[in-house]
């Protein structure tokens, strides 16, 4: 099967400062994926290289076939790739209903519906006439989460979604999340600061240090590295 979301040779940076160096990774439909690294390493500008949203970018980025570097990310979203952001978007003075459903006028056609994200996330259900600015962390998460999966896009891109939660709360929503991805056979690549959850819940885990990739493959593997883990991720 080829590649959804694929990167050869990517180097990006801002005003003339490189962040990311040769970064090469192809994602088949279905996989998994966690990306990790210490804080700087590089990760949120993979994401942001990947839906030009501000690196300077060098280096072939495809999505879905498609050769989309200097895109606008619109464009690039309708692809069927969908960014749930670090800080996690959205716009604060709608309510958590007009926020989701503002997010099915992508006109892709699909199996996500108002209800079922209701149904994934039953707080959201509670909270649907609630402005998103009240929304507690994990709530936002939720609706930053359901809003991408009504875009019905196959391919799912999470920057550090546990970032500024509660652990359990953290886990509770990752879980949940990922859990249904894999039941639909959505591909999703994820940023996550908490090692065990990322290599328990992904297959595969691909880690960044100084913007080059260090190790790409199984995360069983990964786990078993120890002095890897503990020279790039102080764990
Ligand atoms: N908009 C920007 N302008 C200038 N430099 C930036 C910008 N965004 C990030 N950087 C720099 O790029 C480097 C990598 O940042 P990046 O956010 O990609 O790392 P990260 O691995 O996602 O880290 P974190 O876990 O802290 O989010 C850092 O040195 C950061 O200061």
């Amino acid at each position: 099967m080829s590649p959804v979301l694929e990167l050869s040779g990517v180097s990006a940076g801002y005003g003339g400062a490189a962040v990311l160096e040769g970064v090469s990774l192809a994602l088949r439909p279905g996989e998994r994926v966690a990306v990790l690294g210490r804080n700087g390493a590089g990760k949120t500008t993979l994401v942001h290289a990947v839906f030009n949203l501000g690196p300077q970018v060098a280096g072939s980025v495809r999505v879905m076939g498609r050769e989309v570097a200097g895109w606008p990310t619109h464009r690039i979203a309708r692809l069927g790739i969908a960014l749930v952001p670090q800080g996690r978007g959205g716009f604060p003075d709608l309510t958590v209903a007009e926020n989701l459903r503002l997010a099915t006028l992508s006109g892709r056609s699909g199996t996500w519906t108002l209800d079922r994200v209701f149904t994934l996330f039953p707080r959201l259900a509670e909270r649907r006439a609630t402005l998103s600015s009240a929304l507690s962390g994990g709530e936002r998460q939720m609706l930053a989460i359901g809003r991408a999966l009504l875009t019905q896009a196959p391919v799912l891109v999470l920057d550090e979604p546990s970032e500024g939660l509660a652990p359990p709360i953290a886990e509770e929503v990752i879980v949940t999340t990922l859990g249904r991805l894999e039941a639909e056979g959505k591909t999703v690549l994820i940023v996550e600061q908490n090692l065990p959850l990322a290599l328990r819940l992904c297959e595969r885990a691909i880690l960044l240090a100084g913007g080059r990739i260090v190790f790409d493959g199984a995360s069983a593997t990964l786990q078993a590295r120890r002095e890897m883990l503990t020279e790039h991720l102080g764990v």
